[in-house]
């Protein structure tokens, strides 16, 4: 029985598909580049790939001009035999995309896994419901901040960073990804210092928030880190998944002693994702694989922001995220990277309830401080939620005002 099946977008200098899928069926499974004669017909049967479609595309001048030549366009869909490979994502991608990555010319777009393969993947320990009990919050998206300008700072003025991201409204707050271990605010330091501010804001107004540390460092350290930062009162982690690679997010999430949500960052992922004609598509590796895998939270760039994404690309990210996948819970989309106030309205059209809302720079720079930021980021996702224009809400909130004649606002901006 076939536990996996590959789709790959091709771009071919030959017209013949079929032999293109065949030569990939049988290149990535028992075949070479030549003939084996020694292949025997069992070892056929019961290790080699099988095509299943091969749909011709239309031919496109873009990706004409890009090879510098007439390509053949095509879907290609393979299975792959159980048989084949452990359960397990890198024997997995190994299998579908090892070599033939390197070709230049193919794109993996989407893996579909039997459900009896599939039970080897832990998928989110919370997931979106999860995180909402964790939250008491249940019918708005949520709003997350991430400190900025912090490197080379001390855990006190990290702390001040916090509180005052989460006196503005934030309900979750996130390290920088390119935050690491360091002398002056280590990790286990800021675990503490979370813990600390967050205990203050719940017993002073009765919110729950939750801080995602950057759980860094070499490979075969991090569990352990992990499992203490659980123990020292972490209430998140963020994850550089594609630096380590997956199944490193998946033993973070299996084990039992981790008992945090984790956040996937996609820092890396352009390398794998960007190209339309190789690498792998945006909505499998930030999508579909690191829910599998286990990731609470997927974190990519919006199609609006300073690193945007084509929309098509971001909302097939979102659509993995949440997509009814039994036995897996939904993960959080978090559409990121250049997010303003004025950008809430199209970001809450797009992304609906289910999803977090991220910014850095548009807190941050507000010119009355961060925590005025966080608010007039917050001031306009109540807008949204009270059927306001942002220019309604922001005749009677000042910090929206200054936010928005600063950054703008998406419909004034087209
Ligand atoms: C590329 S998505 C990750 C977002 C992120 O980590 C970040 O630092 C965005 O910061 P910004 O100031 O652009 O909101
Ligand atoms: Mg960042």
């Amino acid at each position: 029985m076939s536990e996996v099946i590959a789709t790959y977008l091709v771009h071919d200098q030959k017209e013949d598909l079929e032999k293109k899928a065949e030569g990939i069926a049988l290149g990535l499974t028992i075949g070479s580049w030549t003939d084996l004669p020694q292949l025997e017909k069992e070892q056929l049967k019961k290790h080699k790939g099988t095509v299943l479609s091969v749909e011709k595309l239309e031919e496109d001048e873009k990706t004409n001009a890009y090879f510098g030549g007439k390509r053949t366009k095509g879907l290609i869909r393979i299975a792959y035999p159980a048989a084949n490979f452990s359960a397990d994502l890198p024997a997995v991608l190994t299998t579908v995309f090892g070599k033939l990555s390197l070709d230049g010319e193919v794109k993996l777009t989407d893996l579909e896994f039997s459900s009896g393969f599939a039970q080897h993947f832990p998928g989110p320990k919370f997931g979106i419901k999860g995180i909402r009990e964790k939250l008491n919050i249940y019918d708005r998206p949520l709003l997350m901040s991430i400190f900025k300008g912090v490197i080379g700072k001390d855990t006190a003025f990290l702390k001040d960073q916090l509180a005052e991201q989460l006196a503005g409204g934030m309900d979750l707050v996130k390290d920088d990804e390119i935050l690491f271990e360091n002398d002056q605010a280590p990790f286990f330091e800021r675990v503490r210092m979370g813990r600390a501010v967050l205990d203050q804001i719940e017993n002073e107004t009765g919110r729950k928030a939750l801080y995602a540390v950057n759980l860094t460092g070499r490979t075969y350290e991090l569990r352990d880190k992990a499992r203490r930062a659980s123990e020292a009162g972490a209430s998140a982690l963020l994850f550089n998944v594609h630096a380590y690679g997956l199944d490193v997010l998946q033993a973070l999430a299996e084990d039992p002693e981790i008992t945090v949500p984790v956040m996937a960052h996609p820092a890396v992922s352009g390398a794998f994702g960007a190209s339309g004609h190789y690498g792998v598509a945006y909505s499998l590796i930030l999508g579909k694989l690191v829910r599998l895998a286990g990731a609470d939270f997927s974190l990519f760039p919006s199609p609006y922001g300073s690193v945007a994404l084509e929309k098509s690309e971001a909302l097939a990210i979102a659509g993995e995220c949440k997509s009814d996948y039994s036995p897996f819970r939904e993960a959080f989309p978090v559409p990121s990277a250049g997010i303003h106030p004025g950008l809430v309205p199209i970001l809450m059209k797009d992304f609906g309830t289910d999803c977090v809302i991220n910014a850095g720079g548009g807190i941050h720079g507000h010119p009355n401080g961060t925590s005025a930021g966080a608010a007039a980021f917050s001031s306009a996702a109540d807008a949204v939620l009270s059927g306001l224009s942002l220019d309604e809400q922001a005749e009677k909130d000042e910090q929206l005002r200054i936010a928005l004649a600063l950054w703008g606002q998406y419909e004034a901006a087209r």
